[in-house]
């Protein structure tokens, strides 16, 4: 059978990064991705993003939609102080097997749990089934057209709380603009733009974050 885009992807990371070393699997990743294939991966440029608003942030709950490789699953536990927990929900279960070897080559398996499904059926068990009271961070990286609705899903079950970071990947390239228009438009959420590039490319993108005002 042959090899899918994604398992190239894991076999270079296990072929050439250090194992245990978080930081080594996401340079790999991305050194793989911008010189042989692209891949859909928050990236660098966006990544270095991501990461600031992780440390003024410090959360201790957090949740993604969209794992895929589990490129941001990594980037993202490898900043989590130990209690941390990254909850990451991914629709398609050949990506959550490549994803789940990743974190755990990584070493950061004790920080990353993989929920697999639709968003529309797991958000509404985060509390009861998953042990969520409220989420500090969610990163909203998977179908744009799923961002608004699992934003709306988040307010509904009660899931942020005053001061609750949202960032979304993409709200220029491939746009999430029914997203966009809500949360600039909506009084309880405080938005910032951060313009950068799409992952290996040189063309425009950025990043949303918005801060739930309760
Ligand atoms: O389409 C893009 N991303 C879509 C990403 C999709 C990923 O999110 C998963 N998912 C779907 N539903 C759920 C949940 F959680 F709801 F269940 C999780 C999908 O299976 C896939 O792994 C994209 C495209 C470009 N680009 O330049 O074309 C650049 C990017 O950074 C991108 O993220
Ligand atoms: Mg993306």
């Amino acid at each position: 059978m042959a090899q899918s885009k994604e398992e190239r992807i894991l076999n270079f990371v296990l072929q050439n990064a250090i194992k245990g070393d978080p930081q080594s699997v996401v340079d790999t990743i991305d050194k793989y991705c911008s010189q042989k294939e692209w891949a859909m991966n928050v990236g660098d440029e966006k990544g270095l993003i991501l990461d600031k608003i992780l440390e003024e942030t410090k959360p201790s709950a957090l949740l993604e939609l969209g794992t895929y490789c589990g490129y941001s699953a990594v980037r993202i536990a490898r900043l989590l102080k130990p209690s941390a927990c990254l909850l990451t929900i991914e629709f398609n279960p050949d990506f959550a097997a490549i994803a789940k070897q990743m974190i755990e080559f990584a070493g950061v398996q004790d920080k990353v749990k993989i929920l697999e499904g639709p968003s529309e059926t797991i958000i509404p068990q985060l509390k009861k089934k998953h042990e969520v009271d409220t989420l500090d961070f969610v990163f909203l990286d998977h179908w744009k057209d799923r961002y608004l609705p699992d934003t709306i899903l988040l307010l509904e079950h009660g899931l942020l709380r005053k001061g609750s970071v949202i960032l979304a990947d993409n709200v220029v390239c491939p746009g999430a603009p029914d997203f966009i228009k809500y949360i600039r438009n909506n009084n309880s959420f405080e938005c910032t733009n951060y313009p950068s590039h799409v992952e290996y490319m040189k063309v425009k993108d950025a990043m949303e974050k918005a801060v739930f005002l309760g």
